[in-house]
């Protein structure tokens, strides 16, 4: 065993929450030794007893006695659950003694109404020293020797009450004092608290008791400081806004340094650097899970070049900026600004200026906003008088977003990929910079684009498993079979992918059942027909757009036959939704509909993918983008794009009637919600549409020149159901039909094509008999094919083919678009 102190600090976390404590006392007893503890005040002990002093200083003495019994009643319930009955008398008798001397200065207060800063260090001194009476005496009962410390004994300080300085060199003298009587004993020590060189109590400020394990550390010569909390360690981000977000092994002091400056609330720069100077390191770890192995913060950190970096976010602030109308100022912006700043004592988180110091920009709390006007306003008063110099309107509320890490020195492109993550999902940039250590990039985003920032920096930098959040409308036979896929794969994307598809929301047209915290995708469409049942779903999905905005990568995922889901998807762009849909209605609306549909996507910096309107899962629609980006000249497409009138051409030919294999197709998923929009060629037309304006083509479903599988007078039939009765009499005249064609040696077949011109694009639908040499004789099933004739394709034409409709492949297609957005998110597309 080593013979090196070990500090444990315990924060009011660990030793105020009910039940904790006995948690506490076993951590100390088999912590090696030896050993030093330091505590801070049980729960929310400090504040009540501020509050106490306030109700005083108002002269509402009856409250603060109230406050001070709810420091006394959370003491004693403490007590109860770890000390004997003996030990619970020893223990009343200390809390009195300890607690008098308060009532007796809020009476003072009272009569005062006045609470000066020295006597409100006495007051709320009075939470440690509960805390290391009650800890003391419990270990004591258990056997483990162990002395309650008041650490004024020995932590000297200035007198700035509140945020009191230590006096290090007093410090190590007094302790060199107390040591002598701690040897064989676990000192429990007062965290928070100090001692005025004038006899004063004083308290340490924010992170005080952290700060007094790590200058016990020093005076020990420690070789490490844990601090016991409620979390895990150093979070890869706020949990608050990253669900994902996983602790981090190990840091360096200069990683924990940075972590502290840019807004993790887990420790104060100020029990960094001591610890830095004495080599101890810093262990954060969980009270609720000890046996998890937490974050350790030392010289080293962790030298793999592929550990996490972390993304902090500080909140309410504001950018303020300055403007020079001229070159070659007299006197240099930045130093002038920053002096008055910190004069008028406006903490200043970040500045950026321009090469020439002609702009200079500042981010400070946005509390501060007035003061630091003020200064600045003063301190360039004469060059703003001659209209030099422009104070900007100021900026906020704005939040400073930071990516730390050691190993981004050394990796190319950090700067490049960290902007460009936050650009692609549509975030304003207000102003950016980069430590000098090159360990952390900064920049400032409106206040109301914080989380989704966080977010994608830290699914950028691949510090977690991608959370794409899905919204999904149609549960049918693509619906339907696209939750099965993601239940079956979403753990291999996990492992191997480091995606996970989150469903939020299934709606079908009853309403929308909706859960930020994620649906199973086993039960989603149980609960949600029970949610419609029960009046419980929403129908306006419209009004879960903003919900779903705040969620991880979101995305409308729309697979229903509904008509006017431009709206939605109008509305799902504007509020930063993505969309993949199977539907191809909105995409054949008319021209200027559809162009403002993907407008508005490219504006708002949304996905709109849309790859099964067309062929299903095969990749008709990206091939035809690429050959188009590329500068293929595309001279003309034709194809097989119906499913189901390939599947109905090929079983009519194997002398099937014509009802019985609609009704067929019907059952096997291939056609639309109505056969009627297969059979009358409407949905071979929409896709012509789409695949016509991916080529630049400006045309509408009414120029397609369009005859229909079936006699028009068939089509008039709304109901699904009678329609494919009507069917029947059509049986005759189809295998006649057919018979004809085979008897010329011929296969019926149901075609596209598309043939853009100088005169105007030319789009043609409809049956033709075609010979045993032409590709489509060949298809069976539901077999589409797209053949793409092009300048570089003439002799031999791309041809993409495989089944054109059905629920899985649909579904597969779908998911391959989902999964899309994580690929581009994560910058590996
Ligand atoms: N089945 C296939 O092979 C392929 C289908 N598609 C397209 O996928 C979409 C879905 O097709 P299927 O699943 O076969 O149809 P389906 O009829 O089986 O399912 C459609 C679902 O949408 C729901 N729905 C209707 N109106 C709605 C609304 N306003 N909001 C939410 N849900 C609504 C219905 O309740 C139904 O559950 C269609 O747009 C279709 O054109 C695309 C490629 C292939
Ligand atoms: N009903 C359609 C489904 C795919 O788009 C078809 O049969 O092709």
């Amino acid at each position: 065993m080593s013979d090196a102190w070990q500090v444990y600090k315990f924060g009011g976390s660990s030793v105020g929450t009910t039940g904790r404590m006995p948690k506490v006392l076993e951590l100390i007893a088999a912590a090696p030794r030896p050993l030093a503890v330091v505590v801070s005040a049980l729960g929310d002990t400090t504040d009540w007893l501020i509050l106490c002093a306030r109700s005083a200083e108002e002269g509402n003495i009856s409250q603060a006695r109230r406050e001070l019994t709810q420091v006394r009643e959370l003491a004693t319930a403490t007590a109860r659950t770890v000390l004997n009955g003996q030990g619970q008398k020893g223990f009343k008798h200390d809390l009195d003694e300890i607690l008098t001397p308060v009532e007796r200065l809020l009476s003072g207060i009272e009569l005062t109404r006045e609470c000066s800063p020295r006597t409100l260090d006495s007051i709320i001194s009075v939470g440690e020293r509960i805390s290391v009476t009650v800890l003391a005496r419990a270990l004591v009962e258990r056997n483990v020797p162990a002395i309650p410390v008041d650490a004024r004994d020995f932590v000297v300080t200035d007198g700035t009450h509140g945020a009191a300085t230590v006096d290090k060199a007093a410090t190590a003298e007094k302790f060199a004092a107390v040591l002598p009587r701690l040897a064989g004993q676990v000192p429990i020590v007062t965290g928070f608290i100090g001692r005025s060189r004038e006899g004063h109590t004083t308290t340490l400020g924010r992170n005080g008791s952290d700060y007094t394990a790590t200058l016990v550390a020093g005076l020990l010569k420690a070789s490490a400081v844990t601090v016991w909390t409620d979390v895990l360690g150093v979070m890869t981000a706020d949990p608050a806004l990253v669900r994902e977000a996983s602790p981090v092994d190990r840091l360096s002091y200069d990683e924990a340094l940075e972590l502290a400056y840019f807004g993790t609330r887990m420790f104060h720069p100020r029990t960094i650097i001591p610890l830095r100077e004495c080599g101890a390191a810093l262990v954060i770890r969980s009270t609720t899970q000890p046996t998890a192995p937490g974050t350790r913060i030392d010289a080293t950190g962790n030298p793999d070049p592929n550990r996490p970096t972390c993304v902090t976010s500080l909140e309410r602030l504001a950018l303020l900026g300055v403007q020079s109308r001229r070159t070659g100022l007299s006197k240099p912006l930045g130093g002038r600004i920053l002096a008055a700043l910190g004069e008028a004592g406006v903490r200043v988180w970040m500045t950026t200026e321009s090469t020439l110091g002609q702009s200079f920009s500042v981010v400070i709390p946005e509390s501060d906003m007035p003061k630091a006007k003020q200064s600045i306003s003063e301190v360039l008063a004469p060059e703003i008088q001659t209209g030099d110099l422009r104070i900007e309107p100021m900026l906020s509320p704005v939040t400073l977003v930071t990516l730390v890490g050691e190993n981004m020195a050394r990796r190319p492109n950090v700067a490049g990929r960290f902007l460009n993550s936050i650009g692609a999902a549509g975030i304003n940039v207000r102003a950016v910079a980069q430590g000098a250590s090159a360990r952390s990039i900064s920049c400032v985003v409106d206040a109301d684009h914080t989380a989704l920032a966080v977010r994608t920096v830290h699914g950028a930098f691949n510090l977690s498993h991608t959370e794409i959040s899905v919204l999904l409308l149609g549960k049918g036979v693509v619906g339907g079979s696209l939750l099965k896929q993601i239940d079956q794969q979403n753990k291999a994307l996990g492992r191997e992918h480091d995606v996970q598809v989150r469903l939020v929301g299934v709606g079908s047209s009853g309403g929308v059942l909706f859960d930020e915290h994620g649906l199973s995708t086993d039960k989603a469409v149980e609960l949600q027909k029970s949610a419609i049942e029960e009046g419980k779903a929403v129908k306006d999905v419209i009004s879960l757009l903003g919900r779903l905005a705040q969620l991880p990568n979101p995305v409308l995922v729309d697979c229903s036959a509904a008509p006017g889901m431009e709206k939605l998807y109008l509305a799902a762009f504007n509020q930063g939704v993505n969309v993949v849909s199977a539907n191809k209605q909105p995409l054949a609306l008319p021209q200027a509909e559809r162009d403002g549909l993907l407008g508005q996507a490219r504006k708002h910096f949304r996905a709109y993918h849309y790859e099964t309107t067309v062929g299903a899962a095969l990749p008709v629609i990206e091939t035809l983008k690429n050959l188009v980006r590329t500068g293929d000249h595309v001279i003309t497409i034709e194809g097989a794009f119906s499913g189901t009138l390939g599947y109905l051409c090929d079983q009519l030919a194997q002398g099937q009637p014509l009802s019985v294999a609609v009704r067929t197709a019907r059952d096997l998923g291939y056609t639309e919600p109505h056969p009627r929009d297969d059979l009358s060629g409407l949905d071979v037309a929409r896709k012509a549409v789409i695949l016509a304006r991916e080529l630049g083509l400006r045309l509408d479903l009414t120029d397609v020149e369009l005859k229909p599988f079936v006699p028009e007078s068939y089509l008039k039939e709304s109901d699904p159901e009678k329609f494919m009765q009507s069917l029947t009499a059509l049986d005759a005249e189809f295998a006649q039909r057919v018979a004809a064609s085979k008897a010329q040696g011929k296969l019926p077949r149901y075609l596209a094509r598309i043939t853009p011109g100088a005169a105007g694009a030319k789009v043609t639908v409809g049956p033709v008999d075609v010979e045993t040499a032409h590709p489509a004789s060949s298809l069976r099933g539901a077999e589409a094919f797209v053949a793409f004739h092009t300048e570089r394709y003439k002799e031999y034409p791309m041809v993409v083919r495989g089944a054109g409709a059905g629920g899985a492949v649909t579904a597969a297609g779908v998911l391959a678009d989902i999964l899309r957005l994580a690929q581009n998110i994560r910058g590996r597309g």
